[in-house]
């Protein structure tokens, strides 16, 4: 394969003509929902509110179950319209909420000639919930541009802005006549942000059936380390997530006619709470840490080379909060060892002034990150077995219960294998420096059934940056590392079709 087609994908510029295109290349897609931009604006759909972060897809909240179908049904047209074959496969009901259908898995094929490659593409397209109060500065819906071209909204760097990146890929490449350079496998669910429930049994029924063909996978919903640096990653954690419920009186109570003379749901929670982890991360379940792999020296060597700096740190957390004083630790603390994670309480007075309640039942949410060596049942019996006996230490009257919601794996492969070598010059290309490598805190569920189903080396290639506030308030994509990160995904797929065959 001639590399001319390789720099007319990664050289182009939003807005820029070139060769063959008689319209200015724009990845329209990400900007339905976005009238004010005036660069964009003529390229806009007149039914732009309807589609990309303007769907509310939030996959935890049972009211948006019909929105995160909507999403599947608007990537399915999207792909359809760009000439792939797509269907959008029903995965049933969800397990412990049969009243809800899980959303369906949206599979595509791009492209079957039997001389080319074939990369399987996975990406999710719903979303963490989100709501103005919470802080937003902005709609979190409504996907709005700032003067530093920072585009707001949920969903815009996790995972919608790095799904959209690949169907803009094909665009590009339809638009400018270049030949797609491998058969292109889309795999994108609408549960990760949930566990990604069903889709382990999915990949695995479909790994030798629809996925059969696949040569290599490529996941695009991780971040880089910083803002300038592109990275691949070959690792992330685990997460087992957890809730424990306490319940004593029948309904809510007057805390000035039963405090004192009843045991409270919520300080029993509260204590419980506090005995699993300290205010330095340390987790304090007995037993936990001894399931973590030991640090060899050859991996104490690699955190020295990586581009990562305490101020890093300080700018993605907007504050000086870090709890260790040297990146190296910080980045072992994110990559390599497990964390715990207090996220809310259900049931709990959480509105603004002074209501003087007693509830009568309140659910804690934590979760613990994993990592190698740590297996889910031996965290799940050491979790339980310490929360029961925590709240025994209380003598309260109340009942506990606790319980595992959902737990995903932890990966880590070797980036030694052509599809991190196509990457990588994929990177040079387009950003002039050779990536990072390097392991990620966060979970991506089916990586490690991807490998393993498949039998395929799996690479993550992160379209986003640090500051991108994934999860929380604000969270953006800029506009910078949208339209690279989509050449990035072109030009990746053209050095993939370059690779020796042998490797
Ligand atoms: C890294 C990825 N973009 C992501 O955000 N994954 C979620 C997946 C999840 C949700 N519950 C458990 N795992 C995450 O890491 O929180
Ligand atoms: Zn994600
Ligand atoms: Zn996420």
């Amino acid at each position: 394969m001639p590399l001319f087609p390789l720099r007319r994908i990664a050289s182009f510029k939003p807005g820029q003509f070139i060769p063959r295109l008689s319209t200015p290349y724009t990845p329209r897609r990400f900007f339905y929902g976005h009238i004010s931009d005036s660069k964009m604006a003529p390229n806009l759909e007149p039914f732009f509110k309807e589609y990309a972060v303007a769907i509310p897809s939030i996959s935890a909240q049972d009211e948006n179950r019909k929105d995160v179908f909507r999403m599947a049904q608007f990537l399915a047209d999207e792909l359809e319209a760009l000439g792939a074959q797509v269907e959008q496969r029903p995965l049933g009901k969800q397990p412990g909420k049969e009243h809800l259908d899980l959303p369906p898995v949206v599979v595509a094929r791009y492209g079957n000639d039997k001389n080319k490659r074939t990369i399987l593409v996975y990406g999710h397209y719903d979303v963490q919930p989100a709501l103005k109060e919470d802080g937003w500065a902005t709609e979190p819906f409504e996907l709005t541009i700032d003067e530093k071209d920072r585009m707001y909204g949920r969903g815009s760097t996790d995972d919608k802005g790095p799904v959209l990146g690949w169907l803009n890929v094909i665009e590009a490449h339809r638009k400018a006549g270049v030949e797609f350079p491998v058969n292109l496998l889309c795999c994108f669910e609408g549960m990760e942000e949930y566990g990604s429930e069903g889709l382990d049994d999915f990949i695995k029924a479909e790994a030798k059936n629809y996925f059969k063909d696949a040569d290599a996978v490529c996941i695009s919903d991780n971040y880089w380390l910083g803002t300038e640096k592109p990275c691949l990653t070959y690792g992330l954690r685990g997460c087992n997530y957890y809730s424990v419920s306490i319940t004593g009186p029948a309904q809510d109570l007057h805390s000035g006619v039963f405090g004192g003379s009843a045991h409270e749901p919520m300080t029993d929670l509260v204590n419980v709470l506090s005995k699993l982890v300290d205010a330095q991360g340390n987790i304090l379940i007995p037993g936990l840490m001894d399931l973590v792999a030991p640090v060899t020296d050859e991996e104490m060597a690699l955190y020295g080379d990586i581009s990562y700096t305490m101020d890093n740190l300080h700018e993605s957390l907007g504050a000086e909060t870090g709890i260790h004083p040297t990146k190296e630790r910080t980045l072992m603390a994110r990559w390599r060892y497990p964390s715990l994670s207090i996220h809310g309480v259900e049931g709990a007075y959480s509105a603004p002034g002074a209501k003087t309640v007693i509830p009568a039942k309140v659910i804690g949410k934590f979760s613990i990150r994993t990592v190698p060596n740590m297996e889910s049942p031996d965290v799940n019996k050491l979790v339980f077995d310490h929360v029961k006996a925590e709240f025994a230490k209380l003598n309260s009257k109340n009942k506990l219960d606790v319980w595992l919601q959902h737990d995903g794996k932890w990966w880590v492969a070797s980036p030694k294998h052509w599809n991190f070598s196509a990457a990588s010059k994929a990177v040079e290309q387009v950003f002039g420096v050779a990536p990072d490598m390097t392991r990620e805190g966060g979970s991506i569920p089916v990586t490690l059934t991807f490998e393993q189903a498949t039998g395929k080396n799996v690479l993550l290639l992160p379209m986003g940056s640090s500051t991108d506030a994934a999860h929380s308030v604000n969270e953006k994509l800029d506009r910078r590392n949208y339209i690279e990160g989509t050449k990035l995904l072109g030009a990746y797929l053209h050095y993939v079709a370059e690779e020796p065959i042998s490797a």
